[in-house]
């Protein structure tokens, strides 16, 4: 049996939680809310962030990090990019006391701004600065509410150790949830963190009652915003065709179920993002992001117009409008770049 603690008790956290549990796993869970910790010890449920949804009542909830993370072999980060740093910080604090290496995989999708790094570089700062095979990324096209459904999803596990992503495919597959191995844990993860930005994108456009070619023409010229960056990273370009790429692209800009989509679309109805932000309750990764994106873009001069024009709309005050007439008349160009 695999000792795992996951650190985030949100909605993702819960499920891949649960997941585990179901596949015969010692699942530990971090949060920091009391009242979800008790839920999850005494009912089995989230219902702050998962409604209708029993989970496997073998997940233990805690809000004490040493507990969740004692004997741990694998530490499953599912928190939002912002808690990462100072959670990792911790977690070294109690891993340097026991001296146990765990392996580290992250579910978090984005990039931090002001470093503008990917999560496996800030486990690299905090946690091992010698050993990125112990680090392995988890993303691809998956909504909570339809893995707690066992509805059928597709994963991928990336990590510069082929045999360590094969490692953790054995102990997160099931019957349900069907993972696939990657050697590029740096274009998986600017995939799972660029969609975000190109999700809010796709949901202002359905908010102010564009159609589908807008939508197919948003998603198609977003991937290749999100290769451009992540070949800048040294990711492979082959990656932004697979399931950490078009694949969570297409389920984010296209499902209700995405808060990213969510708050774009009430951007498009006219709400302040401020609103907007409250009101989720949860986290949208894309609105952090893309501050990371538009440093990114500055630093590197990469062309990135739609995050840009995101980047305009949520800290710049710019309209939306405006903002769409000024891409559509932007210089005439070969859709291909190479
Ligand atoms: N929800 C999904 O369907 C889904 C799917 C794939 C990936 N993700 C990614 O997973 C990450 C987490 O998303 P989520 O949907 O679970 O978010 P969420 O908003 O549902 O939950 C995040 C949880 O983290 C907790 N948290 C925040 N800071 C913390 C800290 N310092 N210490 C401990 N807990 C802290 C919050 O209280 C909350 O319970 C994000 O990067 C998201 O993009 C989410
Ligand atoms: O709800 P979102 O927009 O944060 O998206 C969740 C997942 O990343 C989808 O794969």
């Amino acid at each position: 049996m695999t000792k795992i603690a996951v650190l985030g008790a949100g909605s993702w956290g819960s499920v891949l939680a649960s997941m585990l549990a179901d596949n015969g796993h010692a699942v530990e869970l971090y949060g920091n809310r009391q009242e979800v910790a008790d839920e999850i010890n005494q009912k089995h449920s989230n219902s702050r962030y998962m409604k209708d949804w029993s989970m496997n009542s073998k997940v233990h909830a805690t809000l004490d990090l040493a507990e969740a993370l004692a004997g741990s072999d694998i530490i499953l980060f599912v928190l939002p990019t912002s808690a990462i740093r100072s959670v990792a910080k911790q977690v070294k604090a109690i891993l340097d006391q026991s001296g146990s290496k765990p392996y580290l995989v992250s579910a978090t999708k984005g990039i931090e701004p002001g470093s503008k790094k990917l999560v496996t570089q800030i486990f690299r700062d905090e946690l091992y600065p010698d050993n990125s095979d112990l680090m392995i990324v988890l993303s691809g096209p998956s909504h909570a509410e339809n893995v707690a459904q066992k509805d059928l999803t597709a994963i991928t596990l990336a990590s510069t150790s082929l045999d360590n992503a094969a490692k953790m495919q054995r102990i997160f597959s099931n019957e349900y949830v069907r993972f696939y191995t990657s050697n590029d844990p740096v274009g998986v993860q600017v995939g799972g963190a660029v969609k975000n930005v190109i999700a809010i994108a796709a949901g202002m456009l359905a908010g102010m009652g564009y159609g589908d070619n807008a939508k197919a023409a948003l998603m198609t010229r977003g991937l290749a915003e999100i290769t451009r960056l992540g070949v800048a990273f040294g990711g492979q370009p082959w990656t932004f065709s697979g399931l950490s790429g078009i694949g969570d692209l297409i389920v984010t800009c296209t499902s209700v179920n995405s808060r990213n989509w969510r708050a774009g679309y009430q951007l498009g109805q006219g709400q302040k993002l401020a609103d907007v932000l409250a009101n989720m309750g949860q986290v949208v990764e894309g609105a952090t992001t893309v501050k990371a994106v538009h440093e990114i873009c500055d630093k590197y001069s990469l062309d990135m117009p739609i995050s840009e024009a995101i980047y305009h709309v949520l800290y710049e005050g710019a309209d939306i409008k405006s903002e769409i007439k000024l891409m559509m008349n932007r210089q005439m160009g070969p859709e291909i770049r190479i």
